[in-house]
């Protein structure tokens, strides 16, 4: 059976947050968020972990990191998250499931990694968690709004979940087509390859500004 890696997106500063320290070295609740993270992959199913940090964070990252459930290995990332996956993807065998997750969603449920893994086990080429939208949605153009219809509408999460071969030639034809996107199954989408919805969870909220991270600390110390 393929190896399932996680390739953990920790490379970026957080500059909504506006901590102290960059972003997935922030605590909730005495632990950092890469290691809440790499803690959550780990209990749903990955078998090793390549983590992408900010460049000079190495050694900090791997002090956080000390006491992983599962093997990591620290590469480093780039400007942009486009690049600091297609970083980290080179550190990844390409007969591996990789998953692609945000080291900014430390409370990705179990059983969200798992049907993720699941479903790349089964056959799909690049699996996204979604929820549908607990707001009502208007659309902005010049100067007016409109109403949309959000009951076709999903919000987009990580764990991504994708055989890392056909990942590593999606990213490539990104890069060669100057193809911008903010997460990776637009890029094997963009590359011509269908992508499959499993459910997700509220649970897996990405933190980004100061509020998110209150809520963080409510569900960590709870
Ligand atoms: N150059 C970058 C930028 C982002 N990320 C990662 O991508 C995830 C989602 O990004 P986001 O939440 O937007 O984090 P930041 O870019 O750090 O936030 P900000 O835009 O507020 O600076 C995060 O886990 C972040 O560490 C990354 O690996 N490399
Ligand atoms: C990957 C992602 O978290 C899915 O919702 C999102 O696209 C990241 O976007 P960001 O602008 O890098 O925060």
């Amino acid at each position: 059976m393929k190896p399932a890696v996680a390739l953990v997106a920790a490379a970026g500063s957080g500059t909504r947050l506006g901590a102290p320290v960059v972003k997935a070295l922030v605590e909730v609740a005495g632990r950092t968020l890469v290691a809440r993270s790499v803690d959550a992959l780990a209990r749903g199913g990955v078998d090793e972990a390549v983590v992408v940090v900010p460049a000079g964070l190495e050694r900090a990252f791997a002090d956080a990191l000390a006491d992983a459930p599962v093997s990591v290995r620290l590469v480093t990332g780039g400007a942009e998250r486009q690049e600091s996956v297609e970083r980290g993807l080179a550190a990844v065998p390409a007969d591996a499931i990789v998953l692609v997750h945000d080291a900014a969603r430390p409370f990705v449920p179990v059983d969200v990694v798992a049907s993720v893994i699941d479903a790349v086990r089964g056959g799909a080429v690049a699996v996204t968690p979604v929820i549908a939208l607990a707001d009502s949605v208007r659309m902005m153009q010049d100067g007016a709004s409109t109403v949309v219809d959000r009951s076709a509408l999903r919000a987009v999460q990580t764990p991504q979940g994708f055989d890392a071969g056909v990942l590593r030639a999606s990213h490539r034809a990104a890069v060669q087509a100057r193809r911008v996107v903010t997460d990776d199954v637009s890029v094997c989408e963009a590359a011509g390859h269908p992508v499959t919805l499993v459910a997700g969870s509220r649970r897996s909220f990405k933190i980004t500004d100061p509020f998110d991270l209150e809520i963080a600390e409510a569900i960590a110390g709870g």
